[in-house]
């Protein structure tokens, strides 16, 4: 289920990744200029391990504002690992994470409720049906349960003749969209979804690509994770993690971190 949330919070409010005085900023272009764009999130230099052995080391990627990112790799490659450290479910070795200009650690409340985050396997109370999950959820977050805002993502996704049922009674898909319903009925600034796309049909994966090209029109930052080529979705970055290293790849440029060609489809990227 999508990280809790306590506080409304207005996506127009938007940052600039600018460098502050004091420390040297990694945006910095080769001529020296500074790249003043809405930066929504940025990691530096981020190791992660368990027991003895590092899953990845000194990743460092920015998400912009407004924007889109796929996140590939084989498996066990550490995707959903980073996530979690995005989100401020678990602490990386080493490295920071900066949220909208300002450093994140997961521990500040205000922070975490402007990021939704779906892991690869949502979990959901055994006591609540699908309707108080939604509820819960806004009332949790201060928002109002009353807009029609998750009722319409509920009908998008076919979900909202089962409203009244127990998430442990429907299916992985279900349940996979009604994680995805709450996450986005938030209104999250930053949305981290872990293989949302793994359970879900053809035409309910196109429904979920309209969904993220709406968030991400609204000014959302959108980081995916994938295995697969999405339909109805361009990515404006794809990132692929392999080797405890992560390699970024510009839609528009199609070119960065040394690799000299455009983007290759996502199955050559596994
Ligand atoms: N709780 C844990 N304890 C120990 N090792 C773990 C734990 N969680 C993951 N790992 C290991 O960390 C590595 C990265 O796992 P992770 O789940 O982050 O990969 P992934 O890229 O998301 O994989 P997939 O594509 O299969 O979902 C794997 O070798 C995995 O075995």
């Amino acid at each position: 289920m999508g990280d809790a949330r306590m506080n409304e919070t207005k996506l127009d409010d938007r940052h600039s990744c600018g460098p502050s005085a004091e420390k040297p900023d990694p945006a910095q272009s080769r001529n020296g200029e500074f790249r003043q764009r809405p930066c929504a999130l940025r990691a530096e230099r981020l190791t992660c391990r368990y027991a003895a052995e590092d899953v990845f080391a000194d990743v460092g990627f920015e998400l912009d504002q407004g924007s889109i990112a796929f996140l590939t790799g084989p498996n066990g490659a550490g995707k959903s690992t980073l996530f979690r450290c995005l989100a401020g479910w678990s602490a990386p070795r080493e490295g920071s994470i900066e949220l909208f200009g300002e450093p994140f650690d997961g521990s500040d409340r205000t922070q975490r409720a402007i990021i939704s985050y779906v892991p690869d396997v949502p979990s959901f109370y055994d006591d609540l049906t699908a309707g108080e999950h939604i509820r819960f959820m806004l009332q949790a977050n201060g928002m109002g349960v009353g807009g029609s805002k998750a009722q319409t993502l509920m009908d998008r996704f076919g979900l909202s003749s089962h409203l009244d049922q127990y998430p442990s009674s429907y299916s992985r898909g279900m349940r996979q969209k009604l994680a995805l319903v709450i996450a986005l009925s938030l209104d999250p600034r930053l949305l981290l979804l872990d293989e949302p796309y793994g359970p879900l049909d053809p035409a309910a994966a196109i429904v979920l690509s309209e969904m993220l090209v709406e968030a991400r029109d609204r000014g959302a930052a959108v980081l995916v994770s994938c295995h697969h080529d999405v339909p109805a979705l361009e990515p404006d970055t794809v990132l692929r993690l392999a080797d405890g290293a992560l390699m970024r790849f510009d839609a528009n440029a199609g070119l960065s971190e040394g690799l000299s060609t455009g983007l290759p489809n996502l199955a050559e990227r596994q």
